[in-house]
């Protein structure tokens, strides 16, 4: 197999616009040759402009979200082939604000990553757990099962990333233990072996997410089974994502 190639992987949320092209300027300039995947998931009106501004350099341009249908009667929604269209490259789906707020289940996540895929897109899917199900006792349940529910069947490594955000740690600056994130990827590969067979299980890349700042990136990258990271507030500014894109070159 292959070494996985590690990722950063910056998800914008509901913020940005083209003057913050600029923070991507000063990032290429900081790190011409960031020796990992950078990918930056803007909102979808970005999308296609952020494609433009960055061709020809690592830096590759993602979804947050896509619907499930090719096409169709969904006022308000983008479908996979169109986010294609537009240059994404990535589509995140499952994301914790998307179940929380759209409903999401795991079967509609499935749903979403099966026309990601169809439209020659990777996916990252996200799961993670609440703290009432940490305190529970129950992450590992829970993770396991939208894991299994989230995840399409005849997955190539390459095509499928899993990224691990536990909903508690997302823009709080609570971080779990190392010990805690460890326990969580072990399982996810583990898990992803057994479906998906040794090979395909090992290849697909495993991201932590959740208040991952310049501080403490150093420190989960050297979690094993960590092979980047999904983050959120700090990929918004070119130093906050260029010190995290530092620490996992040196990773
Ligand atoms: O998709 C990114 C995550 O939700 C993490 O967000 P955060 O880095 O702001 O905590």
């Amino acid at each position: 197999m292959a070494p996985r190639r590690k990722l950063a992987a910056g998800n914008w949320k509901m913020n940005g616009a083209l003057a913050d092209f600029a923070q991507i300027d000063a990032l290429l300039a900081a790190h011409p040759d960031p020796g990992c995947d950078v990918l930056i998931c803007p909102p979808a009106t970005l999308i296609s402009p952020m494609a433009q501004r960055t061709a020809g350099t690592p830096v590759q341009v993602g979804a947050q979200d896509c619907h499930q249908e090719e096409k169709g009667a969904h006022t308000g929604d983008i479908a996979a082939p169109m986010l294609a269209e537009a240059g994404a490259r990535h589509v995140i789906v499952g994301h914790s604000e998307r179940r929380a707020d759209h409903g999401e289940t795991d079967d509609i996540v499935r749903a979403k990553a099966q026309a990601a895929l169809a439209a020659g897109m990777r996916v990252i899917v996200c799961v993670g757990e609440t703290l009432e199900q940490r305190e529970g006792g129950s992450t590992i349940d829970v993770v396991g099962g939208q894991l299994q529910g989230s995840v399409p069947d005849g997955i190539d490594g390459e095509q499928l990333v899993v990224a691990y955000e536990p909903v508690w740690a997302i823009g709080t600056g609570k971080v779990p233990t190392n010990e805690e994130i460890e326990e969580v990827h072990g399982f996810l590969r583990q898990a992803l072996q057994k479906r998906f067979g040794d090979d395909t299980g090992a290849g697909i890349r495993l991201l932590y997410g959740g208040s991952v700042k310049p501080s403490n990136a150093a420190e989960i990258f050297a979690v094993p089974d960590v092979d980047g990271a999904l983050v959120g507030g700090a990929s918004l500014k070119a130093d906050d994502f260029g010190g995290i894109i530092a620490a996992l070159q040196a990773a």
